[in-house]
């Protein structure tokens, strides 16, 4: 499989601190992947770099087979960026806002079709400077895939989402996934990461501390689980490796343990263990 992005000791320095100390990143094609990391862990640093936004002060990095420092504007039309801030073109409606971004695109996709897949088919004629924040939001979105790009950025794509249009967007990220289209995404919402990712990788003060499946991350899977349960002599919890054993042994007779449950860590809770032993 074909990497859409390869990144070997990319570091990023600013006077007196490093922001990017020296990570290394493998991105598949159709790959939808997470970064994962604190405030100022160095996460819109790395993705700015890779999108040509910013130099990098060393290190490799090749992204749809070419390096962002030199790429010109034949490359950055198979990107597609939906940044943190909202969009300024406020006195145009919606449509016309889409449909003038798309005119920067050799193969743009049809503006309905865009519009739809945003849900904002109610909202095309609207001014975008009427439209509430998690709406605006939506026209980013909108114009990040309008030149049905190959790779998509989403910066903390669903700030400001309602709770349905957070789920209607992940919807929206899936179907790109099935055409093929590559996703990075930094994301503060570990159920986010959850729901969309292939992988994650968690970054923090500048470093990739632990990266795999959203189930697998930081030994996950295979972590201790709590499992509790109540009989007549009171509530029980006890850690084990070997869960379904404990359940076995403790319903041999026939009965249904009551108020049984088995936990083992969320992703939220390793993302928070990985963040506490990196500090
Ligand atoms: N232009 C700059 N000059 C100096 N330092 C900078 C500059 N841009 C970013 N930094 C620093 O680099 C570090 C990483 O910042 P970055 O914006 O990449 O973090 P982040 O992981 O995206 O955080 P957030 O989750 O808050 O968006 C921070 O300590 C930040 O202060």
């Amino acid at each position: 499989m074909n990497k859409a992005v390869k990144v070997r000791g990319l570091r990023k320095e600013y006077p007196g601190h490093t922001a990017v100390g020296g990570i290394d990143l493998d991105i598949e094609q159709g790959e939808v992947f997470a970064l994962l990391g604190p405030n100022g862990a160095g996460k819109t640093t790395t993705v700015e770099i890779l999108e040509g936004h910013r130099k990098r002060t060393k290190g490799e990095v090749d992204v749809l087979g070419e390096d962002p420092g030199t790429a010109g504007r034949a490359w950055r039309a198979r990107l597609g960026i939906v940044l943190q801030t909202a969009n300024d073109a406020a006195e145009l409606t919606v449509a016309e806002t889409v449909r003038h971004f798309a005119r920067y695109y050799p193969n743009p996709r049809d503006t309905d079709e865009v519009i739809e897949k945003v849900g904002l088919t109610e909202k095309a004629g609207a001014r975008v400077k009427s439209l509430s924040g998690g709406q605006r939001r939506r026209v980013d979105v909108a114009l990040g895939i309008i030149g049905r790009p190959e790779l998509v950025f989403l910066d903390e794509p669903t700030t400001g989402f309602d709770p349905a249009a957070r789920r209607q967007f992940w919807e929206l990220i899936r179907s790109l996934a099935r055409e093929g289209t590559t996703i990075l995404l930094t994301t503060h919402y570990l159920d986010e990461a959850e729901a969309l990712a292939d992988r994650v990788a968690v970054i923090t003060r500048g470093a990739i501390v632990a990266e795999g499946t959203p189930q697998t991350l930081g030994g996950r899977a295979t972590a201790e689980a709590t499992v509790r349960w109540a009989d007549e002599h009171g509530a029980h919890l006890e850690r084990t490796h070997f869960p379904a054993k404990l359940i076995r042994e403790l319903s041999a007779d026939g009965r249904e343990p009551s108020e049984l449950t088995v936990h083992r860590p969320t992703l939220e809770e390793t993302y928070l263990d990985l963040i506490g032993e990196a500090r």
